[in-house]
């Protein structure tokens, strides 16, 4: 792994392709659509297929992991292969994993997905602070030696969210405003762009929280599930620079056709430059 850190890696990329990220999600429904068995090898022919058509055309690639899960080993063995092809090709993969254990357990998910010779490793993992900020620390210290990044779920897409992510801590502050000040102090040294990222969902429509936190800003939700690309700047505001907008089935619908891919990821990204600024 580079020696620069991922914020830094990620606005690098960013900027020479542009801010969209690729959801890989596999679903059964996007196998049968084009054409595959919902099998290990479907699962295997899609995704390599993503991979062939996009991975020298888009910065940044979010495989879900729960997609690959379903098959066991085999669908295991089609990540890291993927993750692997995708970082050759010079892009970034965040693993879509939504880890989140008690300190000691987090440590063994750091080993995997963040250390530099972790069989997943990655530029960067989902992880979930629903065990306390505190508990993402191993986390936080491999993805620091290893210069990669998190991004912490913080006002996530669905509608459940807000049940537990706007509630109260002990000190009076919203959940997704702690969660937010844990990270804005983390990337309290960066220049630019620091490492540790929130999830912030495009259908959220607005907040009142300061996102602001000197780094990147993962917005899921984008197409499928109703969040557009104008509605960014309203619920982004000054912060809109920092947001890494990502769309998964709403591309992959596009397949198996490879260019048809790789022109539905470039109108999106060209619809995204211009509202980020890119
Ligand atoms: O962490 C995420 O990426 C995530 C957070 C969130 O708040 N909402 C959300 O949809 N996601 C993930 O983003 C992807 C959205 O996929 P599409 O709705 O098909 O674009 C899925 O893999 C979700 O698990």
């Amino acid at each position: 792994m580079s020696n620069q850190p991922f914020g830094t890696r990620l606005r690098a990329a960013m900027n020479q392709r542009g801010p969209l990220c690729v959801g890989i999600d596999p679903h059964a429904h996007l196998l049968d659509s084009w054409g595959l068995p919902d099998t290990a090898e479907g699962l295997a022919s899609f995704t390599y297929g993503v991979v062939d058509a996009l991975a020298e055309h888009v910065a940044v690639f979010k495989p879900q992991s729960a997609f690959f899960e379903r098959f066991g080993s085999a669908g295991i063995a089609v990540l890291e292969q993927a993750t692997i092809r995708l970082r050759e090709a010079g892009a970034l993969v965040i693993i879509d994993a939504k880890r989140g254990d008690i300190g000691s357990t987090m440590a063994g998910y750091a080993s995997a997905y963040l250390a530099e010779k972790g069989p997943l490793a990655c530029d960067a993992l989902t992880v979930s602070p629903y065990l306390g900020f505190g508990s993402l620390q191993p986390a936080i210290d491999e993805a620091r030696a290893a210069g990669a990044g998190l991004f912490v779920l913080a006002l996530t897409s669905n509608p459940e969210g807000p049940q537990f992510q706007s509630a109260r801590t002990t000190a009076g502050q919203t959940v997704a405003g702690a969660v937010l000040d844990g990270l804005r102090e983390l990337n309290a040294e960066a220049d630019d762009l620091g490492s540790f990222g929130a999830v912030v969902g495009a259908t959220i429509k607005s907040t009142d929280e300061n996102l602001d936190i000197r780094g990147p800003l993962l917005a899921p939700g984008l197409g499928a599930q109703g969040g557009t690309v104008a509605g960014l700047t309203e619920i982004f505001g000054a912060a809109v620079r920092n947001v890494l907008p990502s769309s998964s089935r709403e591309i992959l619908g596009a397949g198996p056709d490879a260019t048809s891919l790789r022109d539905a990821a470039a109108r999106t990204n060209e619809s995204f430059r211009t509202v980020l600024g890119y």
